[in-house]
């Protein structure tokens, strides 16, 4: 009967044996449903759902022997993952159900309905992605750095570890802009996103754009003498880049100045304290010649 529910079903006993499964259950399960009857569903279960599941059953079992009626039970929707009969995993969400005691005997059974989770899995990480990445430059987007920098603070309060910052900004992009145009100019952005990338020392560090032609790195656990050694190597291989492959004369250069700010034991209040203090050295780099490195404190 359950073969023609279009529906992921299957039904188990108290002792988590299968007695039925419709095909749909069986695919998500990587089985076929006739080899899956008699065995324990919580075998096709990734940790630590397996231990969940099995710990539920006990609990509700020992519930069950000191009643003469049958405790109900309704689990879920939860999400699970099932280790597939062809070792693939698959995520799915399961309503697990009692089956009124009634109707089906004095062996309780359940009902697990299913349903796939994969596409929508699939399609949640993508959009999650396009949410906290910069479309221009691949970069994290000012979203994901707000983000970002709220755990970093907390691990670095918590763990009383040190947390620097650098504000990057192009020097005088305007008259890039102007000279060579808007799309050199996001040509331009993008060459110096992959800078920043390159210039990360660690794969917790993050190079983010925090707006216009203005970047940031997250340096957590970093000292200020690694962190100016981080913008000096940023500042180089700025300094470094060539145009030419966009047509552009050989002689043209571009210079970035970098604020940097690092919190250590207490010293500044909030995470927008530190971008303030990074943000004010980067005003003083700027006012101070351009294509230069200001520490703040
Ligand atoms: N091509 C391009 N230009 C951008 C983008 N975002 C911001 N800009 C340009 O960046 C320029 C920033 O100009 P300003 O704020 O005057 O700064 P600047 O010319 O870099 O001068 P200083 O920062 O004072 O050295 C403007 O011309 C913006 O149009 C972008 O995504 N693409």
């Amino acid at each position: 009967m359950i073969s023609a529910i279009s529906e992921a079903i299957f039904v188990i006993n108290s002792a988590g044996v299968i007695e039925m499964i419709n095909p749909l259950a069986a695919k998500l399960f990587g089985a076929h449903n006739e080899m899956l009857i008699g065995q324990t569903w919580t075998d096709y279960l990734q940790s630590p759902f397996k231990d969940e599941y099995q710990s539920l059953f006990d609990v509700w079992n020992k519930a069950n022997a000191s009643n003469k009626q049958t405790a109900p039970f309704n689990h879920g929707p939860k999400e699970i993952i099932i280790n597939r009969g062809d070792s693939t995993l698959l995520e799915a969400d399961l309503s697990l159900s009692c089956l009124p005691s009634m109707q089906m005997g004095s062996e309780p059974l359940f009902i697990g309905i299913m349903h796939n989770l994969t596409n929508h899995k699939a399609e949640y990480h993508k959009l999650r992605h396009l949410a906290h990445t910069d479309k221009l430059t691949g970069l994290a987007n000012r979203h994901a750095f707000d983000d970002a920098l709220q755990t970093n603070w907390n691990d670095s309060i918590n763990h009383d570890q040190p947390l620097c910052l650098i504000i990057i900004d192009v020097d005088y992009f305007k008259i890039f802009n102007d000279q060579f145009g808007h799309v050199n100019g996001d040509k331009c952005l993008q060459k110096i996103a992959k800078v920043l990338l390159d210039a990360l020392p660690s794969s917790n560090a993050m190079a983010a754009r925090y707006g216009g032609e203005e970047f940031v790195v997250i340096l957590p656990n970093s000292n200020p003498l690694t962190a100016e050694y981080i913008a000096q190597k940023i500042q180089r291989s700025i300094n470094q880049l060539t145009f030419t492959d966009l047509g552009l004369p050989a002689q043209t250069k571009i210079s970035v100045s970098q604020g940097i700010a690092c919190e250590r034991g207490g010293q500044y209040r909030t995470p927008t304290a530190l971008v303030c203090a990074a943000d004010t050295a980067l005003y003083r780099a700027k006012s101070s010649g351009r294509n230069r490195i200001n520490i703040s404190g």
